[in-house]
């Protein structure tokens, strides 16, 4: 368990999502976590767990150890230059969990302030985030840190900030795509006879055990599919059939297009 106070400024999906994780995981203590918000209604939720709700993120920041920014990238540069004078480079950490603000961009800001770039994704509120992570100005000690602490929310993935964007699309969008593709899955159940709950346990399922497959036996996804595949059976039938309506191409496409969207705006 972390004894250090955090904030969370910005309390919206990813920033609650955190604190959620956090308090699952028995990291931190709910007294030693404060999420600011500014409508703080939504978050009533982690208020009766006994996380401390804010709006005041001056004061917020003052009192932490390690600050979480979870705030959009349009508005995240705009409020750091506003609370500047309450950060303390000498004893804080600061982690960005937003997308497409470089280190250097935050350096700029608070400078000497160890920052760390991290890329969750919003299965952190269950502990079950792929979350890749970059560093500038931290000691050996403050990464530790940072790495036990995603560790307890997931798994982490540490990499070169050049790669913080791709990061982005293939784990944090990336729970989105699983979703629309098990959302198809139950679609197509309930169009041959599943009722809309069972096909949803099954598609989530058959989706958590493949991703299985390839984490816990690190096995490559063709070689379990060729497992699968039946000479001339319904599998294959279907591989193809969705092969020929572009299934890949069309996921492929999809991620390149949310890269472009990131860096090209
Ligand atoms: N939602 C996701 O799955 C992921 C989001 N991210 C990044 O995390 C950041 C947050 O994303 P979301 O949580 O989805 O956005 P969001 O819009 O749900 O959360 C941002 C929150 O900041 C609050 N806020 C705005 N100004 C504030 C201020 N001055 N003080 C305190 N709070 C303030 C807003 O009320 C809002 O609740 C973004 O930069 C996003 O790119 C990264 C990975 C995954
Ligand atoms: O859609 C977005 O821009 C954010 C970044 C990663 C997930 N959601």
């Amino acid at each position: 368990m972390s004894a250090k106070k955090i904030a969370i400024i910005g309390g919206g999906n990813l920033g609650s999502a955190i604190a959620q994780g956090l308090l699952k995981s028995g990291f931190s203590n709910a007294a030693d976590i404060t999420v600011t918000k500014r409508n703080t209604a939504t978050l009533a939720s982690l208020k009766a767990a006994g996380v401390q709700i804010e709006t005041d993120n001056a004061k917020t920041i003052r009192e932490a150890e390690v600050v979480v920014v979870a705030l959009k990238p349009y508005n995240v540069r705009e409020v750091l230059q506003e609370f500047r004078a309450s950060f303390d480079p000498a004893r804080q950490i600061l982690i960005s969990v937003v997308t497409g603000v470089s280190i250097d961009d935050l350096d700029h800001i608070l400078p000497g302030m160890a920052v760390v770039r991290a890329m969750p994704n919003t299965a952190i509120a269950i502990q079950e985030s792929i979350t890749c992570i970059c560093a500038k100005n931290t000691s050996e000690e403050q990464i530790r840190y940072v790495k036990t602490m995603f560790d307890q929310l997931g798994a982490t993935v540490s990499i070169d900030e050049k790669l913080m964007d791709a990061a982005t699309v293939l784990g944090a969008c990336g729970i989105a795509y699983a979703l629309r593709y098990i959302r198809a899955n139950i679609q197509g159940g309930i169009e041959i006879g599943f009722d809309v709950r069972t096909a949803s346990l099954i598609a989530a399922q058959t989706v958590k055990g493949a991703a299985e497959l390839l984490i816990r036996e690190n096995r490559h996804p063709e070689e379990e599919i060729d497992k699968v595949t039946t000479p001339k059976g319904c599998t294959i039938a279907g591989l193809n059939e969705m092969e020929h309506q572009g299934f890949s191409s069309s996921l492929i496409k999809g991620i390149t297009a949310s890269y472009n969207k990131i860096i090209k705006g």
